[in-house]
């Protein structure tokens, strides 16, 4: 065992003290060893915080009485103030606010937020973007025998249909079928065929080599294939177990959290050719440019081949989600639309507009559709979604006002839950008064980043 640091275990006792509410040992530590008075322990918690936690308005008081700092926040970004208002310590809370009349706006707490392990997010390919003009290149991947080939027709993928994992909600999920160039031979080149290639395993497989055929960079390319034909006819499958999971919804649900972000990828270019085949500007036929990343208008003299045009280029569209927090900070907004399961609440969410920031979207969707005036906005993470071919982008905002009047065009009900409510329909769903969202949406991060924020409280 570490030997005791005999300091270590001073403010250990003074921080315990505090917690507790013994007044006389507080002052008197503070009288002997005056160092301790800002102290803090694990956490990050402070003597200021632990006696505002427990409502010990004398304790707190008397450290402030002696220069105590009040501003110092603890691993969550809580100050003794946030704490003293979670617990609902109101006297304490106004002690520390410097007794102002009304209390400070619940800020958000610069939290970290890390949505790599979101579903659509991970991404395991090197898109390589500078060899899709590399035509020579992407020929000779194209049948190269470590190449794979992901398979859509009519955008939905072809899975294997074993389950090969549980989600933890007892869904089964399917892995992509990747397919060689021999197997996709016979529909390559054809009327309806469309080939975007997606980029190459981050990890090489052999170091650079020159055979009979040429050189071999060691590279494993990865493409996918969309076709308009029935692949059934055309293919063997080399698997009688394949399938073309249907959807969009809730079919690109149940892939594996591995590959979904590159069917979102994949899904979502080849999406926007099957919905740009003709040139937006002039109405003519259209060329497939740069690894099936660009449309190029094939009339001489169209506007598009002027200048930089995005409409040449797959399109993106950012939509806010949001999670609204009440102003006091114990509640949040949650709607529903007419097609949601019954009993779910999630998110509120709206396309940006053109011209528009990610915070004045956030702002007006948030009125458009419930009513409800908000005032600060944090961006805490994004999210691919490629139905067909949105952005997310998470955000976290404190209302201003309460009043719900909802839009009934866009959602159906949008209620205030509680914290309590919140955490047990995460945790005790049999027992909850709504059910969130499925697990794979950022509406779910969300919420749940939401209640985590708190757990140091
Ligand atoms: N991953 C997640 O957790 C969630 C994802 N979403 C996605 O966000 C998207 C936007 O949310 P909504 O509430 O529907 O937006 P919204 O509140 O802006 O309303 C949708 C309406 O906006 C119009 N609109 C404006 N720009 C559009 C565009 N670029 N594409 C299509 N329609 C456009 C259409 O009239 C459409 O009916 C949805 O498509 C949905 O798939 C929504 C909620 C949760
Ligand atoms: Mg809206
Ligand atoms: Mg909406
Ligand atoms: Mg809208
Ligand atoms: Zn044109």
């Amino acid at each position: 065992m570490a030997a005791i640091n005999p300091k270590a275990e001073m403010v250990e006792r003074f921080l315990d003290s505090a917690g507790r509410g013994d007044l006389e040992r507080v002052t008197s530590m503070i009288s002997n060893s005056n160092f301790l008075i800002n102290k803090s322990g694990e956490n990050g918690w402070t003597a200021l915080m632990f006696a505002a936690r427990n409502g010990h308005f004398e304790v707190v008081k008397a450290l402030l009485a002696k220069g105590c700092d009040a501003s110092p926040v603890n691993r969550s970004g809580k100050t003794a103030y946030d704490i003293a208002r979670f617990w609902g310590h109101k006297h304490i809370a106004m002690l520390l606010s410097g007794g102002q009349d009304g209390r400070p706006p619940y800020t958000l707490p610069g939290m970290h937020a890390n949505g790599e392990d979101l579903y659509f997010n991970h991404e395991f390919l090197d898109r390589l973007s500078e060899k899709r003009s590399d035509s020579k290149w992407l020929t000779a991947k194209q049948t190269s025998p470590d190449t794979v080939f992901l398979l859509f027709h009519n955008l939905n993928p072809l899975v294997i249909s074993e389950a090969m994992e549980e989600d933890g909600r007892g869904d089964s999920s399917f892995l992509m079928t990747r397919l060689r160039p021999p197997a996709v031979e016979p529909i390559l080149g054809r009327p309806g065929t469309t080939v975007v290639f997606l980029g190459v395993e981050k990890q090489r497989r052999c170091v650079p080599t020159t055979t009979l055929e040429g050189e071999d960079d060691g590279l494993t390319a990865w493409f996918a294939l969309n076709t308009e034909e029935d692949p059934s006819e055309l293919l063997k499958f080399p698997d009688p177990k394949c399938f073309f999971l249907h959807g969009p919804m809730p079919g690109l649900l149940k892939l594996s959290d591995i590959e979904a972000g590159v069917v979102a990828q994949a899904r979502a270019v080849l999406a926007w050719h099957s919905r740009y085949s003709f040139c937006p500007t002039c109405g003519s036929e259209t060329r497939v440019d740069e690894g099936g990343h660009k449309r190029t208008c094939l009339r001489e003299g169209c506007r598009s081949l002027k200048g930089i045009h995005n409409t040449c280029y797959p399109r993106v569209d950012p939509v806010a989600i949001m999670l609204v927090i009440h102003p006091e900070g114990n509640q949040c907004l949650l709607g529903r639309k007419k097609i949601f399961p019954s009993g779910m609440f999630s998110c509120l969410a709206g396309f940006i507009e053109p011209g528009e920031t990610v915070e004045e979207g956030v702002r007006r969707e948030v009125w458009e559709e419930s009513g409800v005036r908000v005032g600060q906005v944090h961006y805490v993470t994004s999210q691919p979604w490629p139905m067909p071919s949105s952005l997310m982008i998470g955000c976290h905002a404190v209302a201003l006002t309460t009043n719900i009047n909802v839009d009934k065009n866009e959602i159906e009900e949008a209620r205030w839950f509680t914290r309590q409510q919140v955490i047990d329909a995460t945790v005790r769903a049999k027992h909850a008064v709504f059910s969130l969202p499925p697990r794979q949406a950022i509406a779910y991060y969300l919420i749940k980043h939401w209640i985590g924020m708190n757990a140091n409280l």
